[in-house]
Formats: structure tokens, C-alpha cells, sequence
């Protein structure tokens, strides 16, 4: 699928992996419009944008994804001003072992309606043109973090739904792409965030601190590369891509039928 002229929306563009996946999707000709709490990196970041790539092919809405409601009236703007929705890149989320419900909030919850959203304006079923929405899980939604089991199942959840999203498109007929990308760690200020948020946890925060450091930090660009490749590969619906600094798989999954 070529980017040029589709329209994409990204959750928690204003930093880190989202900014990288954002600039990327410019680069590529498409046009974004960037959600994000943190207004002021995102009005920011937005004025840098509008420089860069024109003003017409950016847009910021200020919206946390824990208010379904707020995040509505942002999907109806963005179709308002941009003239539908062709990608979706769930990004937006925490880290916090301690605010724990905030974890599943964000990371779940809010990316379960997103999704919904989503859908509700790219499904070929709903008047919509199909699309391809990408959610940004992690390795820890593959394998355990000992460190922070809460945002472990966060990502977990958040890679089953992915799949079973993608199977119900399929069988539906919304023409609707869903993958998940599953990076290791990032150079981004979740990964720095420390052993403060990790709570009783916070023991643990060496081990993982190894374990990083044995396997490497990924580069947010290399993020967005690995992201680039599950938005436009059309053959791709149902993926869980493992991206680690030396290589990347698509993870295969038990079959019990
Ligand atoms: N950094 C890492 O090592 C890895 C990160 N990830 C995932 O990648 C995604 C992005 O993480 P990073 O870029 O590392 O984090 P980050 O903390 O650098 O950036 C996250 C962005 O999301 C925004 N955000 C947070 N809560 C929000 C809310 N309620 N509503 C709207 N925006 C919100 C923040 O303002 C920030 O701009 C997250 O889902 C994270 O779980 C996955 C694997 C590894
Ligand atoms: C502290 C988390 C920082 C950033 C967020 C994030 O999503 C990073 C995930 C990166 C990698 C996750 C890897 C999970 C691997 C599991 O399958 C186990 O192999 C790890 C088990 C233990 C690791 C530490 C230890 O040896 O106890």
C-alpha cells in the first residue's frame, strides 16, 4: 500500500516511538493527524511539522485516549478536516506498576476503544474505504518482564486482541488490516523512567537493566522502519512482529486446530 496522500492517525505522537512513526509517515507522503496529552510537546512538535512537510498535511488534537468520549470528537475531526482514516497506529501508552489501573487504562482499555474507533471510520461496512491499523505492543506482550508484570499483561492483552481483531475483520469483511509491533527495548523516556515506577518491583529493575543490555537498545527510527513495513506489506493482517536490535520475526503462535 502506498502511503502517498492517506491519512493516518497516531496516539502519543508528540515523543518517543510515536514521534518517529509520525515523521516517518510524513516522509512517505502521507498526511497525520497526532493525539497526544502532553499539549505543549505536541503543539511543539507540531509547529516544527507544519514547517517541514505544510500545514495541510498535519494536524495536533490534545486529548488523553483514557476519555473514549474526547478521543471520539478527535476521530471526527481528523475525518472532518482530512476526509476519512486510512491508518491507525496505536501508540500512546505507560509504564507504572504503581498506578497499575492506569497501565491497563491506557495501554488496554483506551487502545481497545481506539481501535473501536478506528474501525467505526475505516470499515468498508461502515461507508469506509478499509485501512490498516498497527498497535504498538512489545516483546514484554510476548515473554514476561519479571520487573513490571502489570504492564506485561497490558501488552499481552493488547497482542490478543490484535489477533482476534484481525480474524473478525477478515471474517466480516471491513477491510481492515490489524498487526501488532512487538519492539524490545527503545531509547525513548518510557525505557529511562527508572525503578521509581516500578514499585514493589523495583528490585527487579537491575536484572531487566542486564537483560537490555545484553540484547541491545533499538533506535526509534528502527521502530518506525519495522512499523513502515506492517502498514504497507498488504499480505500482513493478524502479524505479531518481534523487532530486536539484530533482527526482527514474525512471531508464529500455537494452532490447536
Ligand atoms: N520504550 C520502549 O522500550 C518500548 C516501548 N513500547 C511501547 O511503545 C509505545 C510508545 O512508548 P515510548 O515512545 O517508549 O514512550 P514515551 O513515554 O517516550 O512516549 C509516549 C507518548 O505517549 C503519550 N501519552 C501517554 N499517555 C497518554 C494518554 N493517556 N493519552 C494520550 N497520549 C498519551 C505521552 O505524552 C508521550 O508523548 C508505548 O505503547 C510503549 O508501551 C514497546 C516496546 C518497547
Ligand atoms: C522495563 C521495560 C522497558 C520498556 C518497555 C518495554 O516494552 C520493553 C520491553 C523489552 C523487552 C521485553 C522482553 C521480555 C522478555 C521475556 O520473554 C523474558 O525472556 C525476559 C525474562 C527476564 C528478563 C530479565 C531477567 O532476566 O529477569
Amino acid at each position: 500500500m502506498a502511503l502517498n496522500g492517506q491519512i493516518a492517525v497516531v496516539t502519543g505522537a508528540a515523543m518517543g516511538i510515536g514521534r518517529a512513526i509520525t515523521e516517518t509517515l510524513l516522509q512517505n507522503g502521507a498526511k497525520v493527524a497526532l493525539i497526544d496529552v502532553d499539549e505543549i510537546a505536541g503543539r511543539s512538535l507540531l509547529e516544527i511539522l507544519e514547517k517541514q512537510f505544510g500545514s495541510d498535511r498535519v494536524l495536533f488534537l490534545s486529548c488523553d485516549v483514557e476519555s473514549e468520549e474526547k478521543l471520539k470528537v478527535a476521530f471526527q475531526k481528523i475525518a472532518e478536516t482530512f476526509g476519512g482514516v486510512d491508518i491507525y497506529c496505536n501508540n500512546a501508552g505507560i509504564l507504572n506498576e504503581i498506578q497499575w489501573q492506569k497501565t491497563i487504562s491506557i495501554n488496554l482499555v483506551s487502545a481497545i476503544s481506539g481501535n473501536y474507533l478506528a474501525l467505526e471510520h475505516m470499515s468498508r461496512q461502515n461507508g469506509g474505504r478499509g485501512g490498516v491499523i498497527v498497535n504498538i505492543s512489545s516483546m514484554a506482550g510476548i515473554g514476561p518482564l519479571p520487573s513490571c508484570p502489570v504492564y506485561t499483561a497490558s501488552k499481552h492483552g493488547l497482542l490478543g486482541f490484535t489477533r482476534a481483531m484481525a480474524a473478525a475483520s477478515r471474517a466480516s469483511g471491513y477491510g481492515v488490516r490489524v498487526n501488532a509491533l512487538c519492539p524490545s527495548f527503545v531509547q525513548t523516556e518510557l525505557f529511562s523512567g527508572g525503578p521509581s515506577r516500578l514499585g514493589q518491583f523495583a528490585h527487579l529493575a537491575d536484572e531487566v537493566a542486564q537483560f537490555a543490555e545484553k540484547i541491545g537498545i533499538l533506535t526509534v527510527g528502527e521502530v518506525a522502519e519495522a512499523f513502515l513495513e506492517l502498514a504497507t506489506d498488504e499480505t500482513k493482517n493478524g502479524e505479531a512482529l518481534l523487532l530486536l536490535p539484530k533482527r526482527k520475526q514474525y512471531v508464529t503462535f500455537p494452532s490447536f486446530l
